[in-house]
């Protein structure tokens, strides 16, 4: 497969799923239905497990009980159609940016021939056009993390598991690095599972939001809302609203939410 490879995104469903680490359980009885193609964001309070369910989802932690279900296939292990991009899943230092993606592409499957230039194109795609040559360590967070998405995207998965992969930069990369995701994922179409404390990233990316509350259960808020949405328009009518139902269903949750509008604080 190459960059310009169209993917389809891939259906993800918790059927009743009960996550435990050494047996006491994290998310009791959660079903979650993910329609091929969104992006849902996951957000609720610090600790509420929502990295844990997209361990679950990845393939990396099994359910104690329940099923995790993906395009009706019981997830029993990784597998390279569903990739992960954390905060800070390193990339490797010794490792060029190409050869970061390459490695990536090898590990789902890319033949040797043709990783290089699939790799290129992903770099370009990044807006890094130029770099593919630089190691990490002589790379912006802001650069590192269009690297991560590259790495996460390339090789066309149908599904994608992103732990607040934005957490860690200043608010204007952050902004370049939500329009470059909605750009990508707009024409390499694919699940995207997107995980956040941000109210504002969670409407501004999600096609729905699912608010984990405290005993696991989530509460659905919709954001109905066509894309590219843009952060000067966090002020309209519709976005406020579709903010606000996100807000309400994180009040209903244990702990309060987190968001950078002061009046919300
Ligand atoms: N490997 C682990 N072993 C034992 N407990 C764990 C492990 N990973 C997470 N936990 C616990 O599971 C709970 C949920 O953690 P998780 O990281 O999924 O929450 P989160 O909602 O993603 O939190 P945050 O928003 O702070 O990142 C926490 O109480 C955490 O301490």
């Amino acid at each position: 497969m190459t960059a310009t490879t169209l993917a389809t995104g891939m259906s993800l469903i918790l059927d009743d799923v009960t996550l435990s680490y050494t047996g006491a359980p994290v998310i009791r009885s959660l079903s979650l239905t993910v329609v091929p193609g969104e992006i849902l964001v996951l957000t609720g309070p610090s600790g509420c497990g929502k990295s844990t369910v997209l361990r679950a989802l990845a393939g990396l932690l099994a359910p104690t009980a329940g099923r995790v279900v993906a395009d009706g296939e019981s997830v029993v292990s990784t597998s390279r159609d569903r990739a992960v991009v954390f905060q800070d899943n390193a990339l490797l230092p010794w490792r060029s940016v190409r050869s970061n993606i390459e490695l990536a592409l090898a590990l789902r499957g890319e033949p040797r021939k043709g990783r290089r230039a699939t790799a290129d194109r992903w770099i370009d795609e990044v807006g890094l056009t130029g770099f593919g040559d630089f190691l990490p360590k002589n790379l912006s967070g802001g650069m590192r993390q269009r690297v991560q998405l590259a790495r996460g995207l390339a090789g066309a998965p149908r599904a994608v598991m992103m732990d607040e992969p934005f957490g860690a930069l200043d608010t204007q990369t952050r902004g370049v690095m939500q329009r470059l995701l909605v750009d990508t994922w707009s024409t390499h179409p694919t699940t995207v599972v997107f995980v956040t404390h941000d109210v504002d990233e969670a409407v501004l990316l999600g096609d729905r939001v699912a608010v984990l509350g405290g005993a696991g259960r989530p509460l659905r808020a919709l954001v109905d809302i066509p894309h590219p949405r843009k952060r000067e328009f966090l002020g309209d009518t519709e976005t406020r609203a579709a903010r606000d139902e996100v807000l309400a269903a994180l009040e209903q949750t244990d702990d309060a939410p987190t968001t950078n509008d002061p009046e919300n604080r």
